[in-house]
């Protein structure tokens, strides 16, 4: 008889100071990262990026102790699974896959096919909600390698979209968030603050995210199953680049709700089931002095759900209630997600028309990038992509 294989999916971080470098140039070298028009664009551009960005990125792993616990983290949480599936008469073998660092996707997926008594394999993301940057650029790359793998193409499997309906993700919560307001003196007068990782407002409106709807309807589903009366706001952290993205900023919300006397912030974060940088670093850290400053003197951060065991007794059930379902792959699961639509720069039309409008911002920004590395580095771009010497 085979056994279950479960898959989970997560980020992935670096594991010390050196993998800062080349742990961004992976996750800038991903096209549903930061989207391009020319693909042969997107290594030099991603190699520019991240070494302008690896020193401030150091900068805020070294204040967490010098790397990122996820790995850590993400490995428990499947040694947990394997344990509660365990106790649901399940006997499943936990592979983990990151997106940009080790143990690597790819990695998860070479041991899994050595293993050949796996008969069905369930796909999990670590992500609650569905993104395009996220559980959507793992689905992606599983995509591929199913198409071009006949081995891996004797593995039934189901996907598992995202789940942030899941009552008793809900619960965990709920009950993270009631023991961080019963700290406070006046419990009902807090202000609970969540704070979801943003992504371009682009990816959204334009290719059709889900992300932002399953955000709000995630954060009204969590103070229903809360059911406390306090006022709570929801904002979006961790920008980066000139785009806009989803608003309102994390920061920008800290500030007014300081100017209109909020003294107590419970601060909630979202998009992520562990603690990584953007909990330990920039809400712990950045988040909480910027609090203070704007006269919020009860700051608190709820802890991210890690191995607590009604979260993975909701990944448990998850996985038992996927293998009773009728199977989900993955391309379904990409297209059922996306409000396909497509982007106005692939359907070209003559004259003065949305497609000649975003190519010629796209020339003009090439153009200006091309100008800032030469202005910075004293080369021109042709030579990073290394058509001149
Ligand atoms: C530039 C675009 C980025 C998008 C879009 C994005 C979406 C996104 N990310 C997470 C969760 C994580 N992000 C992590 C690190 C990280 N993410 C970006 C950029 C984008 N993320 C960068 C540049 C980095 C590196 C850290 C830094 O320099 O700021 C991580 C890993 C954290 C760790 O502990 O190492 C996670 C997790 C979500 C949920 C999301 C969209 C919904
Ligand atoms: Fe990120």
């Amino acid at each position: 008889m085979g056994r279950v294989g479960v898959l989970l999916l997560n980020l992935g971080g670096p594991d010390k100071l050196d993998d800062v470098g080349p742990f961004l140039y992976n996750l800038f070298s991903d096209p549903e990262i930061i989207r391009l028009p020319f693909r042969w664009l997107q290594k030099p551009l991603a190699w520019f990026i991240a070494s302008r960005r690896t020193k401030t990125s150091q900068e805020n792993y070294k204040q967490i102790g010098g790397g990122s616990p996820l790995r850590q983290i993400t490995e428990a949480q499947g040694e947990a699974l394997k344990q509660e599936l365990q106790t649901l008469g399940e006997d499943a073998e936990i592979y983990v896959g990151m997106r940009y660092w080790h143990p690597y996707t790819e990695e998860a997926v070479a041991s899994l096919t050595h293993d050949t008594e796996i008969e069905k394999l369930v796909i999990l993301p670590l992500y609650p909600q569905f993104s395009i940057s996220t559980s959507g650029s793992s689905f992606r790359l599983l995509e591929q390698m199913w198409k071009t793998d006949p081995k891996l193409q004797q593995i039934e499997y189901t996907v598992i979209a995202s789940w942030y309906k899941q009552p008793g993700y809900l619960k965990a919560m709920a009950d993270l968030i009631a023991q961080e307001l019963d700290q406070l003196p006046n419990p009902s007068e807090a202000h609970i603050f969540f704070s979801a990782h943003g992504v371009p407002k682009s990816y959204v409106e334009e290719a059709g995210d889900p992300y932002q709807q399953e955000i709000e309807e995630c954060t009204e589903l969590i103070m229903r199953t809360l059911n406390r009366p306090n006022a709570y706001t929801l904002a979006y952290q961790s920008r980066v680049g000139p785009v806009e993205w989803l608003q309102p900023y994390t920061e920008d919300a800290i500030q007014e709700l300081g100017a209109k006397g909020i003294q107590n912030l419970v601060v909630v974060p979202i998009s992520f089931v562990s603690e990584h940088i953007e909990t330990l670093q920039e809400i712990d850290i950045e988040y909480r002095e910027l609090a203070e400053e704007a006269g919020i003197h009860n700051f608190r951060r709820v802890p991210a759900l890690n191995t607590h065991p009604t979260f993975i007794r909701a990944l448990a059930d998850l996985v038992v209630n996927a293998l009773k379902s009728p199977n989900l792959d993955l391309s379904q699961v990409t297209q059922m997600k996306k409000r396909i639509k497509m982007y106005p720069q692939e359907q070209w039309q003559w004259g003065i028309t949305t497609s000649a409008e975003v190519w010629n911002g796209r020339i003009a920004m090439l153009g200006f990038i091309a100008l800032v590395v030469e202005m910075i580095t004293g080369r021109g771009l042709l030579h990073f992509i290394g058509i001149l010497q």
